[in-house]
């Protein structure tokens, strides 16, 4: 019998699919961004004068835009590299992000400015507006620029309140005598909870706004390839797998164009890999990570297709089965159909004609349990394509095969 150490050792031992994989956690950021260069260019513009006239202008801007659309990543960046640009040309700038999410309050906001910048601040009894005269002396004294992100804005607004925001963002309206040292980036999903401010404040925040919109699926893929070249070593993961994550998670193919959905994907699918020993990461592996992505999806499946009639179960089965043995991501309606008159010849059903057959897909479809499209690149030929999103397919299968035979006996 294997010792505990025999088995821990050859976890250690046992070959990944992975090079790098903090490469693809959340808080990693990447060195390029694709399809974010609009958006780094506007901010590059915006942020221009603070290397040019240093000191005369307080810049903010906003950036908008739904989860996972990269713009804490899009501002990490940004910062990153404009703070060695500016030292380049001997301007002391530091980046700060802070994220509000975490840190709510206008107190919280201010410490945690601070604790980056590396400000002392005596532990207690200052109030947060003591806080922030401090940090503003200690630019002044050390002739040092500042960015300062505002990371998950929306929730600073709710918590901290109007006179808050009003507090932060303009302290040189009120204090037009002092050298500019602090400018903004502001990030929020949507411009709504702005409303919540005085109109003023609100205005005076949406004047730079740089949006976000979702990514289409081919946007994704070209982000996957980059970010698996740096996470996977050569050849263990295909264009086909990083094109079918960027099918499923693509605004464009019926997904949110949420890429930090998209890189969970590809990270979960590459455990599935290493967890079956499996030099490669295949599409069946992106079912399984699929599915402990969207847990109520499964659930929902597997409610609904107890009360599926027979024959659509059927189908179902069949295109399991013909997934099962292509282990390619889709496989055509015609080859789904052979099998379906098959498994009907096995257990002595008769099978309905092609009209009926057609129809079951649709209504599988519409259930959400199946995805069907026309053929496109890739494919001679018009023809509907089916793929299931969730796996594993060997468990369903068995489901599906319980739930057929329970009908049989009973109807
Ligand atoms: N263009 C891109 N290239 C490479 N990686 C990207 C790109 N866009 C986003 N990512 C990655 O996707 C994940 C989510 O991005 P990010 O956190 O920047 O999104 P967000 O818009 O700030 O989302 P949220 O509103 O949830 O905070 C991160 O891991 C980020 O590195």
């Amino acid at each position: 019998m294997p010792t505990a150490r025999d088995i821990i050792e050859s976890v250690l031992e046992h070959p990944s699919v992975f090079k790098s994989r903090e490469k693809l956690y959340p808080e990693y950021v990447p060195a390029y961004l694709p399809h974010r260069e609009e958006q780094l260019k506007s901010l590059a513009t915006y942020f221009r004068p603070l290397l040019l006239e240093p000191g005369t202008i307080s810049q903010r801007v906003l950036l908008v835009g739904s989860i996972g659309t990269g713009k804490s990543a899009t501002a990490r960046r940004f910062g990153s590299d404009f703070k060695h640009l500016a030292r380049q040309r001997g301007i002391k700038l530091e980046y700060v992000h802070v994220n509000c999410h975490r840190d709510r309050t206008l107190y919280f906001v201010v410490q945690e400015i601070a604790r980056q910048l590396h400000i002392p601040i005596p532990p207690r009894g200052l109030s947060a507006q003591e806080m922030f005269q401090i940090i503003l002396k200690h630019l002044e004294n050390r002739n040092i620029y500042t960015i300062i992100t505002l990371d998950e804005f929306d929730y600073f607004i709710e918590v901290a309140g109007n006179d808050a925001v009003y507090f932060l963002v303009r302290t040189y309206d009120e204090h037009p005598e002092l050298t500019k040292r602090i400018s903004y980036i502001f990030i929020t999903r949507g411009l709504t909870s702005l409303s919540r401010l005085d109109s003023a404040t609100e205005s005076y925040l949406v004047r730079n706004v740089i949006h976000f919109k979702p990514y289409t699926s081919a946007e994704l893929f070209d982000i996957l390839k980059y970010r698996s070249s740096e996470a996977f070593y050569e050849g263990t993961i295909s264009d086909d797998v990083l094109n079918y994550i960027s099918e499923l998670v693509g605004v464009d193919t019926g997904g949110s164009g949420n890429a930090r959905l998209a890189l969970e994907i590809l990270m979960l699918a590459g455990t599935e890999a290493d967890n079956e020993g499996s030099p490669t990461v295949t599409i069946e592996h992106v079912r399984r990570a699929f599915a402990k992505t969207n847990p109520n999806l499964s659930i929902m499946i597997n409610d609904v297709i107890k009360h599926l009639p027979l024959h659509e179960l059927l189908i179902l089965l069949a295109a399991i089965r013909s997934l099962r043995h292509s282990s390619e991501a889709y496989v055509r309606i015609g080859e789904v159909e052979e099998e379906y008159q098959r498994i009907c010849e096995e257990i002595g059903e008769k099978p309905r004609r092609h009209t009926q057959v057609y129809e079951y897909v649709m209504d599988l479809k519409k259930r959400g349990i199946i995805d069907a499209r026309v053929s496109g690149k890739g494919y001679r030929g018009k023809s509907t394509l089916i793929g299931i999103s969730i796996g594993p397919l060997e468990l369903l299968e068995k489901h599906i095969t319980e739930i057929i035979e329970y009908k049989r006996e009973t109807e």
